[in-house]
């Protein structure tokens, strides 16, 4: 298909361009045809025709792309996002900066670079103090991506290109607003010319590198679960379900859709299946942007192949898409339609995917006979491309700074093949080492006037109410729904857990050693077997509780993930999933150490009455919850797995020390510690509990009474009662060497609202830390 003679104008806050495009067929005369197009390109009323005819001038070329592709474009993928809902897209300027930590391996290269390039950042007319930014903070900050610009229009597919560690995630996760907090950033991101919002920002899909999702619910769990949580309260369940079942199906994983996602311990669906569920959990929403992070890495052509093919029905129907792509095929790189190449953070070439080995010829580097361009210009981009005329890493200098210069004269728009000449024109100033002087100049004013515009830009959307942000409420779902479907999903995601035979074994094997090495010691009333009694409740209580905590602190730092995913996504509010997981969390929490205390109780032959097994039993698992939120505050607050273990065994070991069974005569410097242990208010109730009123006998050896050294030792006698060698202990507490009396019923009850106390505590602390967490990104 080619172009004839273009007229353009403003129509709205659209360009309408009319084309003559000439067609033909196989054996066919030559169809020539009249269309017109109108594009998405915000355009305030003041604007003179020249500028209508220079924006529609850049826009003509990507829209006979787009034109050209329509034979082959797959069919609109669900339905069309509505008119007034569609997005423009533009980043301008973007900077970025993370912590250098000394030593860094990123640390090296980047200085590296700066010496080699002249240390030389973006400099756009005075918007940016990049280049001084980077050299005030060399041993603080590392800068990763310099002054990138461009912008995704609904309908294009927009690729982010370039070698690893060239900032293309970065650059994602900037526009997308998903940055992590330690990530400076620059720039402007505008959204049909306007700021992010919280609403708007639910109508954006973002598609993260790792698919983090439920290992154990199906395909259609993962995606009706989403749907009633994300999609407006008011739609009727039917719809939602209907527009699973749409997802399903636009995705071709309906052979899949009864099969859990799988992970490391269980083998679910396939690699690109699961990536394209993580696609439809965004597509769900019907996103007007939609942004993925290699939704094609990993995965072999034809499967990554399909993915695109999905990404391009989705833009068809008026979505934005952008997305970062690693190592695309020949393939699957002609079918990108717009391209932004990163080069060690700075853009290297921006403009039509189709145009970028035309650009790079007429700069001297020519795609080689039988190389994959794609993998031309990632060679480029990482410095791997030598020419006679210049070597690798100056070759790419040479590139980036053509790029650069190219930019500040066409600010948004791509570099396009009718600006040969200016390409032209660009490299011998490069090649010549000519200043930018004149473009310097260009831009400042380029950049005042787009500024006026898009000032104007932004009052005219608000006043005709052009804004993409959905309707409604803030959430999808109401309170009580969010709460019912999360703690459903928490219990489905927990299926496998409860049914964990590994994990039943265990506690049973456990239950029956402790049984046997115990057992029925508790039911003998002398002080030598209450003392080995106390070595079993002690066992009892550490056992339950120390494997909840680091069960909780092994598996909470995944959950977190999906987490912080979910909410960037306003999907529901943390409350809500606190609660319904914490509820979620105890049929299991109590069920499996029922099965453990029962065994070490009934064999070690704790006192046989109800009150005291209700108490030991309660005791144990309010201590189990405790820990458990001991375990999830540590999973929250600190990020690395490593270091988490390592400050809960130092807590863990400190509880254990100072519970009231190993040391007995704590020095009263150190002393104070217990108090803020939960182990020794639980250790207190469960002795409480097994003690309490009952009379323990003194049994010594007669044999040995005439040993004064010997004559403390106490022995075990079958029957103590009535029996010469035994007498009742008085003092139980000072007998048994304990902290504190078993018979004081205030002590109790001091004890149980202190482990209520800590319960509370911990669980509120996990609240805000997650809330911290969350908000964070
Ligand atoms: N949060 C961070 N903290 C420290 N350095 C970071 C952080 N995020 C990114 N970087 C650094 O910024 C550079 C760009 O990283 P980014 O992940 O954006 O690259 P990428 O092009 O997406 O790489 P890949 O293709 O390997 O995913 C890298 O050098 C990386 O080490």
């Amino acid at each position: 298909m080619s172009a004839g003679p273009m007229a353009a104008q403003r129509v709205g806050t659209e360009v309408a361009l009319d084309f003559l495009t000439t067609e033909s067929g196989q054996g066919e005369a030559e169809r020539v045809s009249r269309r017109r197009l109108q594009v998405c390109a915000p355009l305030p009323e003041s604007s003179p025709p020249s500028f209508i005819r220079s924006r529609a001038g850049s826009l003509a070329s990507s829209v006979l792309d787009g034109l050209d592709k329509v034979g082959v474009a797959p069919a609109p993928i669900l339905e069309e996002v509505p008119k007034a809902s569609r997005v423009c897209l533009e980043y301008q300027h973007v900077s970025a900066w993370v912590p250098a930590t000394a030593g860094s391996p990123g640390l090296l290269p980047d200085l590296r670079w700066l010496f080699k390039c002249g240390g030389k950042t973006a400099d756009h007319g005075g918007g940016s103090d990049s280049a001084s930014d980077a050299s005030e903070r060399p041993s603080k900050h590392r800068q990763i991506l310099f002054d990138v610009s461009g912008c995704c229009r609904p309908g294009e597919v927009l690729a982010l290109m370039g070698p690893s560690g060239s900032g293309k995630t970065s650059l994602l996760s900037i526009v997308g607003a998903r940055a992590q907090s330690h990530m400076r950033q620059e720039g402007t991101i505008a959204f049909n010319g306007q700021a992010l919002t919280k609403r708007l920002r639910r109508s954006i899909g973002f598609v993260l590198q790792d698919d983090l999702l439920y290992e154990n619910l199906t395909v259609y769990e993962t995606l009706y679960y989403a749907a009633v949580l994300r999609l407006p309260r008011d739609t009727p369940e039917a719809e939602k379900i209907a527009r699973v079942n749409a997802v399903i199906a636009a995705l071709g994983i309906d052979s899949c859709r009864d099969t859990i996602i799988g992970g490391h311990k269980r083998k679910g669906v396939s690699g690109g299946e699961r990536k394209r569920v993580s696609i439809g959990h965004e597509m769900l929403i019907n996103p007007s942007v939609l942004m993925l992070d290699e939704p094609t890495s990993g995965l072999d052509s034809t499967t990554a192949m399909h993915v695109l093919e999905i990404l391009r029905g989705l833009a068809t129907g008026g979505r934005a898409v952008i997305t970062t792509i690693h190592q695309p095929s020949s393939r699957l790189f002609q079918q990108l339609d717009k391209l932004l190449l990163l080069s060690q953070g700075r853009p290297m070439y921006y403009g039509r995917a189709a145009s970028a080995d035309e650009y790079f010829s007429v700069l001297g580097f020519p795609v080689p006979y039988r190389i994959n361009a794609a993998d031309h210009i990632l060679d480029l981009a990482s410095g791997d491309i030598s020419t006679p005329a210049r070597e690798g890493e100056d070759a790419r200098c040479f590139l980036v700074e053509c790029s650069e210069r190219l930019q500040r004269r066409h600010a948004l728009e791509g570099y396009e093949p009718h600006a040969q000449a200016a390409l032209l024109a660009v490299r011998s100033d490069v090649e010549a080492g000519r200043a930018d002087v004149p473009a310097a100049h260009i831009v400042a004013a380029e950049i005042k006037r787009l500024e006026l515009e898009a000032d104007h830009l932004v009052a005219e959307d608000v006043e005709s109410g052009h804004v993409a942000a959905p309707a409604g409420p803030r959430w999808g779902a109401s309170y009580a729904t969010q709460l019912r479907i999360l703690f459903t999903r928490a219990l489905v995601v927990r299926r496998f857990q409860s049914l964990s035979v590994q994990d039943i074994t265990q506690f049973i094997i456990i239950g029956l050693l402790t049984g046997c090495f115990w057992f029925q010691r508790a039911g003998k009333s002398t002080l030598a077997a209450s003392q080995d009694t106390l070595g079993l409740l002690f066992f009892e209580l550490m056992f339950v509780t120390f494997r909840t905590l680091f069960v909780a602190l092994f598996t909470w730092p995944e959950e977190m993930l999906i987490i912080k995913k979910e909410r960037a996504s306003g999907m529901y509010r943390l409350s809500a999933m606190y609660f319904a997981r914490s509820a979620a969390d105890l049929p299991l929490d109590f069920a499996i150490p029922t099965i453990f205390i029962l065994i070490v109780y009934m064999m070690g032959h704790l006192r046989y009455s109800a009150a005291a097994f209700f108490a030991n039993y309660f005791t144990v698992l309010l201590l189990a919850l405790v820990a458990q939120g001991l375990g999830l505050l540590i999973g929250t607050i600190v990020a690395v797995p490593k270091t988490a273990q390592t400050i809960a065994s130092i807590v863990v070991l400190t509880f254990v020390l100072t519970g009231g069974y190993f040391v007995r005569g704590i020095p009263v410097w150190i002393e104070w510690i217990k108090y803020i242990s939960f182990v020794y208010y639980g250790f207190s109730l469960l002795v409480h509990a097994e003690y309490q009123g009952r009379v323990i006998h003194s049994c010594v050896d007669p044999a040995l009474l005439s040993d004064p050294a010997a004559s403390s030792v106490q022995v075990d006698v079958h029957d103590p009662d009535g029996n010469p060698m035994c007498h009742p202990v008085a003092k139980l507490q000072a007998s048994l060497g304990l902290q504190q009396d078993p018979n004081d019923p205030n002590m109790q009850i001091l004890n149980g609202c202190a482990l209520l106390g800590w319960l509370l505590l911990y669980r509120t602390l996990v609240y805000v830390a997650l809330r911290w967490k969350t908000a964070k990104n």
